[in-house]
């Protein structure tokens, strides 16, 4: 909380976190022997609250202890062998039990204070965006509309009975249920003006548009099932030319980068999805005759901005979002809620825009919650949903009100048309009689319209193989392709790298996250020592490499969401495979995993003192640069399988610290499964080579080591610290392990994504089976 309330930013807040916690856990005595820690950091374990809590747990867990001493207890050699001897070389008083723990209570409540402080009196600064103009790729001169023949032949869009259900599996797979979304759909949507459908919450609104777009995906949990036909100019389209021919503009905002301006973002939709035989130039065109047709000169050389970066506004956005739809000249263009959130003289302004559209023979069919009168105004023709998913009516909506009339429904004159007409299909709840009432009332509605009125009734119904070889013949030349790899992936890294280098703070912190805990450690450990303590010492650091785990994930949450958001869009759009995607993410990640592990590998080896040998440094470099890797991708698992950033992290650091307890000197005897099962894990491999590789050939003197018989000591040498605790490895072995490790763990990311990306379609019934 008090990293949060330092910075409200993710990547700040959470190398504010890392740092903090790695200098507590370096200060607490437990990696580091308090008593040996260089004077300038000895002063950190008293404003260390990690120090109080080991301190508690050592002394509770050492007071009075007494170990199996072979000589007489008398003996001076017993001495290592008492509790007392033990807390004094940790540093720790006799019986520190209760005031650590009220000095703990107090950093609680400390820490709570001044993250209230902060968040109180610490306002968030939103940076004013800067224009930016685009140098590289240059300007283009809008041309005159570039709508070919074929684009401007008009589609009147028909629904033919419509039913949408879907079959949701409940109490862990053991029980499904069966919820029906759309009862038979017959509607007409056409060109030259907006299509509006209007319906109460829950009338099935999104789900009808969804539905057209293609963009309902069954899954493990929810099977849909749905029966009836898209109809485009009496000819029945195949699903894939339904989606080629529909542009789909979703309700979030969610699929533009923040560091892009307007212009570049355009330019970089207009090289992934306009097609190969376009050349840079055309599509740099295309995008500009787009941004001056959407009223977007203003402010096309301003960044989108996000969260702490102010850029251009919400309608502008809005308007932004449209734009990357219209690029490739849709003939239909589908929109959940375009006007939510935004103030009425910008929702008007996005409507006149999509009127416009509509007047170049676009069919423009949008899903509206509850729009005012002057934008009602604006709606050529109207569906009206009630809820449960049937139609109340279909038409123009300036004959809507006559049609309710002359069912002795008329709208009271001052009356917002719109919420006249969504009253009149509302079941009405505050009392049993008034439900019992308007539910009749609907239910008469809704039975006059598909008995009287419904133009299915009239309509012959398309021949299904005829109609889908004669709409393949006319709608072929509009088949879009995603793009191919090569170019998506080149295209995608220009895009990456030019919204990463507008963001100094990610570049920061993914140079700092790794850098900063080296340069911790070397603080606390430097310069190693021969004796006793030198040895725990030296197995403390090698143990803390297991830190850089948890930076892959942190390095991940900063990024990989934001990322994952407009990809997701993309590719729902079929703009582009997950490849180009994936190896983008890595192409961008590696470079800083190199440099930040070298960096790493100079404050861990060379200078504290561990052998400074070249291969002692390339092998922690090497073994930095896996486990980061492996943390960034159980980070890209986890993102990918849960959408909510909070639990994935709480889940991801489960995982993490299993990882890290098992490795090495924190779990020397663990059960035969535990064991077993840390043979999957990077830490394993990475810890255990560098203990050996840190130990093998080291000689130590006896300060502070108990005496044997022999007079010889227990860990004189590297080869018996090894032997004694177990940890000697082959480690050439180890090392092609840790390989095998990253590459595994990576490939495994990479399944996740590509079966989330799996669009399971929906099961289409014929009509005699339901
Ligand atoms: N995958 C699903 N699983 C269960 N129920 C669903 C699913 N999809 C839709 N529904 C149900 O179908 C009904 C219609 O939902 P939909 O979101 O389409 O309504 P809407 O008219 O768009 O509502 P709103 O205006 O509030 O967005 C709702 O009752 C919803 O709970």
């Amino acid at each position: 909380m008090l990293s949060a309330s330092i910075s409200r930013d993710f990547t700040t807040a959470s190398l504010v976190c890392n740092l903090g916690y790695t200098l507590q856990s370096m200060a607490c005595g437990f990696f580091v022997n308090a008593p040996t820690m260089p004077v300038y950091v000895r002063w950190t374990r008293w404003i260390a609250y990690v120090y109080y809590a080991f301190g508690t747990v050592v002394s509770n867990q050492f007071n009075g202890f007494l170990g199996d001493c072979p000589y007489d207890l008398a003996d001076d050699r017993c001495d290592p062998y008492t509790g007392e001897y033990i807390l004094q070389t940790l540093g720790f008083p006799k019986n520190w039990i209760l005031v650590p723990m009220m000095v703990n209570i107090g950093w609680a409540v400390g820490f709570h204070i001044l993250a209230y402080l902060l968040l109180k009196y610490v306002r968030v600064s939103v940076a004013v965006s800067k224009t930016f103009t685009v140098k590289k790729i240059e300007e283009v001169a809008a041309v005159p509309s570039t709508r070919s023949d074929s684009a401007r032949s008009e589609i009147t869009v028909t629904l033919n009975d419509i039913r949408l259900s879907v079959i949701r599996r409940q109490r862990l797979g053991l029980t499904t249920r069966e919820i029906e979304i759309l009862r038979g759909i017959s509607a007409t949507f056409v060109p030259g003006s907006i299509n509006a459908i209007l319906g109460p919450s829950g009338s099935g609104k999104s789900s009808l548009l969804n539905f057209m777009a293609d963009r309902l995906h069954s899954s493990f949990n929810q099977k849909y099932m749905s029966t009836g036909d898209i109809i485009f100019n009496d000819k029945l389209p195949s699903r894939s030319l339904v989606r080629s021919l529909c542009s789909y503009v979703t309700q979030e905002d969610d699929g533009l980068l923040p560091s892009l301006t307007v212009r570049e973002t355009l330019y970089y939709a207009a090289d992934l999805r306009l097609p190969k035989t376009m050349s840079k130039q055309e599509k740099r065109a295309r995008a500009n005759e787009i941004i001056m047709k959407m009223g977007l000169k203003d402010c096309a050389d301003t960044l989108i901005g996000g969260e702490f970066v102010k850029g251009i506004s919400g309608g502008e956005k809005r308007r932004v979002t449209i734009s990357i739809q219209l690029l490739n000249d849709p003939k239909i263009l589908l929109l959940d809620e375009p006007t939510s959130g935004l103030d009425s003289f910008i929702a008007s302004s996005i409507l006149q825009v999509l009127k416009a559209l509509a007047e170049e023979g676009r069919t423009i069919i949008c899903t509206i919650h509850q729009p005012r009168s002057d934008l009602f105004a604006q709606f050529g023709n109207i569906l009206l949903l009630a809820k449960g998913g049937r139609v109340a009516y279909n038409g123009q909506s300036t004959q809507m009100l006559d049609y309710f009339a002359s069912l002795n429904h008329p709208c009271p004159p001052l009356t917002n048309p719109a919420d006249f007409v969504l009253d009149l299909v509302s079941v009405n709840l505050q009392s049993e009689e008034k439900e019992s009432i308007s539910r009749l009332k609907v239910t008469k509605l809704l039975d006059h319209w598909q008995n009287v009125e419904d133009p299915a009734l009239e309509r012959p119904l398309v021949d299904a193989h005829l109609g889908l070889a004669a709409a393949e013949a006319e709608f072929s030349s509009q088949v879009r392709e995603p793009s191919k790899f090569l170019p998506a992936y080149q295209t995608l890294l220009r895009r990456s790298t030019l919204n990463f280098s507008r963001s100094p703070h990610m570049i920061v912190a993914r140079i700092m996250q790794v850098a900063g805990i080296g340069i911790i450690f070397a603080l606390f450990f430097s310069p190693l020592k021969d004796d006793m303590i030198g040895v725990t010492n030296r197995l403390g650091l090698v143990q803390e490499i297991t830190a850089l785990y948890f930076v892959g994930m942190l390095n991940n949450m900063a990024i990989y969401p934001y990322d994952r958001s407009v990809f997701y869009r993309e590719h729902d759009d079929n703009v582009y495979g997950v490849l180009p995607f994936f190896l983008v993410y890595l192409t961008l990640e590696l470079p800083f995993e190199c440099i930040t592990s070298l960096i790493f590998a100079v404050f861990l080896v060379l200078v504290p003192g561990l052998p400074r040998t070249p291969e002692l440094f390339f092998a922690c470099a090497y073994c930095a640069l896996a486990i980061v890797n492996c943390g960034e991708s159980i980070g890209i698992a986890f993102n990918t399988l849960f959408l909510h950033e909070g639990f994935a992290v709480n889940l991801i650091s489960v995982v993490l610290s299993i990882g890290c307890l098992m490795a090495g000197i924190m779990s020397l005897e663990m059960p035969g499964f535990l064991k077993g099962v840390n043979w999957l894990s990077p830490l394993k491999y990475a810890v255990s080579v560098m203990i050996n590789m840190s130990f093998d050939g080291q000689t130590f003197n006896c300060v502070g080591q108990a005496i044997d018989a022999d007079g010889g000591c227990e860990f004189d040498s590297g080869a018996k610290v090894l032997e004694n605790y177990g940890l000697k490895a082959n480690v050439p072995a180890y090392l092609g392990g840790i390989a095998v490790a990253a590459v595994v763990y990576r490939v495994l990311a990479l399944v996740v994504l590509k079966i989330n990306r799996l669009k399971l379609g929906i099961k289409t019934l014929s009509r005699n089976s339901r």
